[in-house]
């Protein structure tokens, strides 16, 4: 999902407007010609913010109810985060809490308010926050999931018994020929995105309905040739670029993607479908168009005899197989502060804000270049070595290094920046690193239209392979400090990252601020043990939780 720097004085005011509403947005009954009709994506944008600012997210009431982010953090900038209840919770905080979160009750069930509220502190506020219970058994209630308790995906409350492997065989012959049935007034399509004009559809789509933070302030914005690179990738298939069109004004209202993938899972590799980019116009939400979207892009994967799926997303579903959080590192931090991105902690001043995300002007790394082409194989064996001390990571061969990494002069937008390590001496290449380029747009604010962020992709270090890692943290904090420098010279305004990878190693002492989202991984008709997202049990970066995720997605 989108996240920003937590900021604790947003929970306190999303709190104030907790009695008088609504935690439901009024159910949308437009009909396909509302959607037809409505051709002004900024009117749309302008609704959402509008409707965010009176309808605060579930979640942050819920912090608000926990408390959590008010305590000052010293000169740190992030205090949003999940901590500890300790004694904060009170018995009249119980009945509020429950009221927000039902699935909360299985914990509390038969017991009086204070015991209720001595249970509750026991748990974690990350899993108060997700629903989840830390016990074990896990109180997230399966049968409110209509779509997904009928699908080929864990339980909540599934303990891992049997070994890694497919939950559901998949007779071929068994797959449906036909998509299912479309909504009246809607039709499938797939897109043709080797046309320009058809991309340029899914690009509108996106602009105007993709993900929003739970504030509804900023929307991804991926670029064309972001979504040009992205779903393009070795093996790309067309069939698998499903659309949805009101019939009569041919209008594009939804979309999903799947892009072929090879992963590793522990030691089995296997074929999978990467979806991502599903999105539904904000005018035909909650009809359940979301399930049927799934069900054919895992209709088309089947016909394909690819029976395993692979995704990401900032809400809770059954069943995440690893959590990461966002991190933010500012590298604009007044503009960050004027979107509302970045809060001002409450012992800070503007000016101090701004000299604490400085930056020296050049890179410091000896051998330090930009990748070309003739690099490829380096890097591919160096990645390839790298990943294998990860527990789920990509298996890339040669034209997908190739793809993923190297910067395409034909693109209209540069969407991809990588950099190797050439030994001076030996010419051999010792690392590597890159990032990418993905837009917010800024809802309803005056004075700025857009966030320009760097989200860190892939990188290797031969240091990684030293006895006990010895200089990995030393040599990876030398290498997103250069990162750092770079996207701060191609005038990005934040470098974020998640905690996967060995990210836990650099994070915070490179002034990055835990953000308020986290990334949930899902694996589709696929059985494994959770796989560490690098933090701990109260959702704080932890070194020590790094080889789990190695697959980065966009
Ligand atoms: C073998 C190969 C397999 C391939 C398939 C692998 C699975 C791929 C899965 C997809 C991976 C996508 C990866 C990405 O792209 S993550 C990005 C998702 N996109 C957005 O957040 C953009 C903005 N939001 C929207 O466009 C809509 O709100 C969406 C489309 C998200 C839902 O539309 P709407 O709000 O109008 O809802 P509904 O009434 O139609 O449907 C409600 C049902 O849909 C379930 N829902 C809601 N959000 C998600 C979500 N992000 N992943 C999976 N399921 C989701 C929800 O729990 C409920 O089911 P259940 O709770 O009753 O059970």
């Amino acid at each position: 999902m989108e996240s920003k720097v937590a900021d604790p004085k947003a929970d306190e005011e999303a709190a104030k407007e907790v009695a008088d509403q609504s935690t439901n947005g009024a159910a949308d009954q437009d009909s396909a010609e509302d959607v037809e009709s409505t051709d002004n994506k900024d009117t749309d944008a302008v609704a959402a913010g509008s409707a965010a600012k009176k309808k605060k997210s579930k979640k942050a009431k819920l912090k608000q109810a926990l408390g959590v982010g008010k305590k000052e953090n010293g000169d740190k900038e992030a205090s949003g985060g999940p901590s500890n209840l300790g004694s904060k919770l009170t018995s009249g905080m119980v009945e509020q809490l429950l009221e927000m979160n039902p699935s909360l009750k299985g914990e509390v069930a038969g017991m009086d308010k204070e015991k209720a509220a001595e249970t509750l502190k026991k748990l974690d506020v990350a899993d108060l926050l997700t629903g989840m219970s830390v016990s074990g058994k896990n109180q997230k209630d399966m049968a409110s999931y209509k779509f997904w308790q009928t699908q080929p995906v864990p339980r909540f409350d599934e303990a891992q018994k049997e070994e890694d492997g497919q939950i559901k065989d998949i007779d071929p012959e068994k797959v449906p020929k036909e998509p299912p049935p479309m909504l009246e007034g809607f039709e499938w399509v797939t897109m043709n995105l080797l046309n320009d004009e058809e991309l340029e559809e899914v690009y509108d789509l996106l602009t105007g309905h993709y993900v929003e933070d739970d504030e509804a302030m900023f929307r991804f914005n991926y670029s064309s040739s972001f979504l040009n690179w992205a779903l393009k990738s070795p093996g790309w298939r067309k069939e698998w670029h499903v659309g949805v069109r009101a019939t009569k004004s041919r209008r594009l209202v939804a979309f999903i993607s799947g892009t072929p993938v090879s992963l590793r899972v522990r030691s089995n590799v296997f074929k999978s479908t990467e979806v991502n980019f599903l999105c539904i116009h904000k005018k035909l939400r909650s009809k359940r168009l979301a399930p049927v979207l799934i069900q054919e892009i895992t209709r088309r994967s089947y016909v394909l005899g690819i029976f395993q799926g692979l995704y990401t997303g900032g809400i809770v579903l059954p069943k995440p197989v690893s959590s990461c959080r966002y991190f933010h590192r500012s590298l604009d931090w007044l503009k960050l502060y004027e979107v509302g991105f970045s809060p001002l902690p409450s012992n800070s001043t503007k000016a101090r804000q701004i000299t604490r995300y400085h930056l020296p002007s050049s890179t410091s790394t000896p051998g330090l270049r930009s990748m070309q082409k003739k690099d490829v194989d380096a890097v591919l064996d160096l990645l390839g070595r790298f990943l294998e001390r990860f527990t789920m990571v990509p298996v890339f061969d040669r034209e997908e290094v190739e793809h993923w990494l190297l910067h395409d002069d034909s693109a209209a937008e540069q969407v991809v920046w990588s950099y190797v390590v050439e030994d001076p001496s030996t010419h051999v290449i010792t690392d590597f690193f890159s990032f990418y380029c993905l837009e917010s747009s800024v809802i309803g604010n005056q004075k700025h239209d857009n966030v320009r962020a760097a989200y860190l992709f892939y990188y290797a270090t031969e240091t990684a392979f030293a006895n006990e890692e010895k200089g990995l943290k030393e040599r990876m904090t030398m290498l997103m400090t250069d990162a750092l420098i770079l996207a701060k010279k191609f005038n990005f305004d934040v470098f974020n990252a998640l905690t996967l990878l060995d990210n836990p190693l650099f994070l915070e002492s490179l002034k990055f601020g835990a953000g308020d989202g986290q990334l949930h991984y899902y694996l589709y008709n696929y059985r494994t043990a959770p796989i560490s997202g690098g933090v701990d049990a109260k959702n704080n970066v932890d070194a020590s939780r790094r080889g789990g995720i190695g697959v980065v997605m966009l």
